[in-house]
């Protein structure tokens, strides 16, 4: 655990931040952006799996007086589980963890329950397009009723970084390779391959218009397509795109939320030839493009593009939450 001398000594400090999860962007954010924190502000203590954050020492800091932002940087489950249980004890929580985001219907209430009860804020714009407030454009439309009929984007930072440098003829292995030691995959990849961390961005973001979805029920295309991810993947890849696009030079992959008056919303995404005239053509590999129908702007012409990928788009992403916290 780092201790709080490692920090510039504040006065008056009235939040205490607390960090579980010291990976990469946990890392990031502590060397980064904790040294600008407001002089309101301090870190308390850092987290890891072998010193976890304990309820305790929630309602310890809580019963001081301080108000507690806890920094949530792992990719862990059992830490999102938590989220209630703290809120209760007097946290608010800053997430770049999704799982609480697209948890099951009945969890995700129950957190958004505790932080009414409890008046405590949760703020996660990291989980989602990392610099590009994807989120927060389609929450502002739905307040201000101008309904979402559909949102289409390039959800993955770590695929969009892939295949804006993959050409056909490539080994796909050894991009992905590339992109885990950039530090913008998940901890396990196939997280990022197989889609799911795309589909639970776009639950995030579908629960942000008022819609919800079973992530099981979302038609997600699935890029691990061999067990192992060296030779085995590259040659079931070329399989597939032979059979698929044979002439493609580009592609991207591409989720997609779209209004379903049955069902609410349809989210599916998959990996797509992209066009020489496509806005995704010329993007450049970290970066994110959105675009959002509304009833207002039914052509799709609200778009926001910026820094998608990273750790310091993500870091500062998670930065961007605290300062807001502390201004709320
Ligand atoms: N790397 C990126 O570009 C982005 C990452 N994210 C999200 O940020 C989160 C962190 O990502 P990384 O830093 O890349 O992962 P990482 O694997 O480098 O770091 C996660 C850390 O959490 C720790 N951890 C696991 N269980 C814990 C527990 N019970 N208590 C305390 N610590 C625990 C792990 O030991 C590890 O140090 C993930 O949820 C990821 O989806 C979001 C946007 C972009
Ligand atoms: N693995 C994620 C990282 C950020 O959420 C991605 O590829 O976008």
């Amino acid at each position: 655990m780092r201790t709080i001398a490692e920090y510039k000594p504040l006065a008056g400090q009235q939040f205490a931040v607390l960090v579980v999860g010291v990976g990469q962007v946990g890392s990031c954010w502590l060397d980064q952006f904790a040294p600008t924190l407001p002089p309101t502000a301090r870190v308390h203590s850092t987290h890891n799996s072998s010193t976890p954050l304990t309820t305790g020492t929630i309602e310890q800091l809580n019963d001081k007086g301080q108000t507690l932002l806890v920094l949530d940087l792992t990719a862990s489950e059992k830490v999102s589980r938590c989220y209630p249980e703290w809120i209760r004890a007097g946290a608010n929580i800053i997430s770049a963890n999704k799982y609480a985001g697209a948890a099951d219907t009945a969890f995700y209430q129950e957190v958004q329950q505790a932080l009414q009860e409890n008046n405590r804020q949760w703020l996660y714009r990291a989980t989602v397009g990392a610099g590009v407030p994807i989120p927060q454009l389609v929450r502002e439309c739905t307040a201000n009723n101008d309904p979402v009929l559909r949102v289409e984007g390039n959800f993955s930072g770590s695929l969009t970084w892939i295949f804006q440098q993959y050409r056909p003829g490539d080994k796909l292995s050894e991009w992905l390779r590339k992109a885990s030691e950039a530090g913008i995959t998940e901890p396990d990849p196939r997280t990022d391959l197989g889609g799911m961390d795309v589909a639970k961005k776009l639950l995030i973001v579908a629960r942000e218009a008022g819609w919800d979805f079973d992530l099981a029920e979302a038609d997600i295309q699935n890029l691990v397509l061999a067990s192992s991810l060296d030779e085995e993947l590259d040659a079931a890849f070329d399989d597939w795109r032979q059979a698929n696009y044979p002439d493609a030079t580009q592609f991207c992959y591409i989720g997609r939320l779209v209004a379903d008056g049955q069902h609410g919303v349809k989210a599916s995404a998959a990996l797509e030839p992209v066009s020489a005239d496509s806005p995704y053509a010329g993007l450049a590999p970290d970066r994110a493009y959105f675009q959002v129908w509304t009833a207002d702007h039914p052509a799709g012409t609200i778009t926001v593009e910026g820094p998608g990928a990273g750790l310091e788009a993500t870091a500062g992403a998670v930065h961007k939450d605290i300062l807001e916290a502390i201004a709320r």
